[in-house]
């Protein structure tokens, strides 16, 4: 059987264009049946130590224009945001996590990563009670079960998989997030091919030959 389209997204939480991006592609996945969707949890800030890259807030101009330009994009897409008092926050402790749920957890992996707490709440998500604390409903308020996700944060297996996700990231030349892999049905996985950001799903769409539904109401909120 040939082989499905895929799109593999790097993202990391701290990142408020991933937070965009998620809710976006969310808003209209299912239109895309056929498409292998796999969401890959990154240290976006070891892969820019790494490859000497520098976050948009460290330039004020470029902060200015991130915030300004993320209220616009909840403006016109509906979804909610506010841009966090305390920002960045180390993501380790989430992102790793992640990287357990992900593995131990697939089928709620996803609806784990679809938190409000950093983005739109302003909630301080490397503090390990904060994490518990929006879990907790997923799990049907099982905190000995959400304490067991949170010790494995701390597990040389769990801890060598989040490294390695990175690790790929960077050799895979991705520098930001959300980075989305993307590969068409019937190629093999060394022909994907990046596209940085959550505006480029239109783009994402005319690669692999889908229809995009474009941001609902453009222009009606600003
Ligand atoms: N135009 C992109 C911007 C995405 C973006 O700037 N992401 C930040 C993290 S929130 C980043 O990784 N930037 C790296 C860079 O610009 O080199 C979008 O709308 O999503």
């Amino acid at each position: 059987m040939a082989a499905r389209a895929s799109i593999t997204c790097y993202y990391d939480l701290v990142s408020p264009y991933t937070y965009m991006g998620f809710k976006l592609f969310n808003s209209f996945r299912q239109q895309w049946p056929g498409v292998d969707v796999t969401f890959k949890p990154m240290l976006l800030g070891g892969v820019m130590n790494e490859i000497k890259n520098q976050p948009l807030f460290k330039f004020p101009s470029k902060k200015n224009h991130m915030i300004a330009d993320l209220d616009r994009i909840s403006a016109v897409t509906g979804i909610p945001f506010r841009f966090p008092p305390d920002f960045p926050v180390n993501t380790v402790l989430p992102m790793r996590v992640l990287t357990a749920l992900q593995i131990h957890e697939a089928e709620k992996y996803e609806q784990c990563i679809d938190k409000d707490e950093f983005f739109v709440h302003g909630r301080n998500i490397s503090d390990a009670e904060v994490v518990q604390a929006a879990l907790a409903p997923i799990f049907n308020e099982d905190t000995q079960k959400v304490e067991s996700f949170l010790k494995l944060a701390t597990d040389p297996e769990i801890k060598q998989v989040f490294k390695t996700n990175t690790e790929e990231a960077i050799a895979k030349g991705i520098f930001g997030a959300p980075s989305f892999l993307v590969k068409k049905a019937g190629e093999s996985q060394d022909k994907e091919v990046l596209f940085f950001g959550s505006d480029r799903f239109e783009m994402i769409a005319a690669y692999l030959g889908l229809s995009y539904p474009g941001l609902k109401d453009l222009n009606s909120k600003l």
